[in-house]
């Protein structure tokens, strides 16, 4: 089976590494490759890395472009994404890598993002309980944000086993590419690189919602979490340092049956690796890859849980994951088109 698919958004950081791993996809062929004010230039002007699309010149990103795919992957600002669903047929499955259908409550969705609320579709994050029976044969997928993607995978097993309380404290960096292309180069050089800054600190980043609404679901009971990400001197990655404290008898069970839950809950998933005790997940060892990186720890003075997760995020934190989802929602093996090996150093 080929399918035939449409990547809105190809200029950009998310559509780039879309098309970079769909061009290994043994099962896809590229059909329309669109976008706004590079429309009408080559790909090979914006994206120099895809050699192979190199002479595709870029359509101008419109539901009639779009329309007649198999698939279509959205990697446009958050509240584009809407229109061009409403105007696609449910035969169309739509991929959307920005965030306007990840949440459930529209009230959190106002709050974050002070626009009106779209809609709610299935979560294309497949290791989460329940989220392959749900994505299979959906016509609609909303990709994760990248700090979810990795805050999720290093804490859910805890919450999912009850090992914790809910209350989550996480410090989470990422790599410059996060914010996408339009980030001044001249803030780049001058401001970012060489250098260290939080953002969005005290409850204020729109990923916030995201993660209380993934750890709650897990949890069966609300979870508080204070995040603070900072921007880091790279191009790409997210480490994700999250912390909670553990329960009473988690405490007393001690840190085998904390790792024994943690094994269990990732014994079959093809993209996260628990490390070996003693070996520390790094964002270097993850680059260009879907593989997750996961360590935890139990510290018995603070009497709280570390978990510390690894991903790049626009591989497993957007592109990966949205490509990983389309297979599952086609049925297709989840692990083609998908490297698990990172490209360090
Ligand atoms: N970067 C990341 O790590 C992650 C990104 N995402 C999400 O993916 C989506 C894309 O992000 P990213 O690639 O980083 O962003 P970029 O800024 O790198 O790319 C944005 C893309 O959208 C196009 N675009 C800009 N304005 C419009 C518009 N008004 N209508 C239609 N298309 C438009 C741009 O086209 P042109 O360049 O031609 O103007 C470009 O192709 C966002 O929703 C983002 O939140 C999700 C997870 C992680
Ligand atoms: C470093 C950086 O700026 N990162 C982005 C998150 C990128 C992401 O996951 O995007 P969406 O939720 O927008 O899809 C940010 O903090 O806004």
């Amino acid at each position: 089976m080929t399918v035939r698919v449409a990547v809105a958004g190809a200029s950009g950081y998310a559509g780039g590494e879309t098309l970079r791993l769909l061009l290994s996809h043994p099962g896809v062929e590229i059909g329309a490759v669109t976008a706004h004010s590079s429309a009408g230039r080559t790909l090979g002007s914006v994206q120099p890395q895809l050699a192979e699309l190199a002479d595709r010149v870029l359509g101008k990103t419109s539901a009639a472009a779009l329309r007649g795919h198999d698939v279509v992957f959205l990697a446009l600002p958050h509240g584009q994404s809407a229109a061009y669903a409403r105007e696609l047929g449910s035969e169309t499955l739509i991929v959307d890598c920005g965030a306007d259908f990840r949440l459930r409550d529209p009230a959190a969705w106002e709050r974050f993002y002070g626009s009106e609320h779209a809609g709610t579709w299935p979560y294309g994050l497949p290791e989460l309980p329940g989220a392959r029976e749900e994505l299979k044969g959906s016509t609609r997928i909303a990709v994760p944000g990248c700090y979810p993607t990795a805050v999720t995978l290093a804490l859910f097993p805890a919450h999912a086993a009850r090992l914790v309380e809910p209350e989550v404290v996480v410090v989470a960096a990422s790599g410059t590419s996060g914010a996408g292309r339009a980030l001044e180069s001249h803030l780049l050089g001058a401001e970012v690189m060489g250098s260290m800054s939080p953002y969005g600190v005290g409850g204020g980043h729109r990923h916030t919602p995201e993660l209380v609404q993934n750890l709650s679901l897990v949890a069966g009971e609300r979870v508080t979490v204070s995040f603070t990400p900072t921007l880091a001197p790279m191009p790409r990655g997210i480490l994700a340092t999250c912390s909670a404290r553990l329960r009473p008898e988690a405490l007393a069970a001690g840190p085998d049956a904390v790792r024994e839950a943690y094994a269990s809950a990732y014994a079959d998933e093809p993209f996260v690796r628990l490390l070996p005790p003693g070996q520390w997940p790094s964002t270097a060892a993850v680059l260009g890859s879907n593989t997750v990186q996961v360590q935890i720890a139990v510290d018995p003075d603070a009497g709280r849980l570390v978990c510390v997760s690894a991903v790049d995020n626009l591989t497993k934190g957007t592109a990966g994951g949205a490509v990983q989802s389309m297979n599952v929602a086609l049925g297709l093996p989840e692990r083609l088109g998908l490297p698990m090996n990172g490209v360090t150093p």
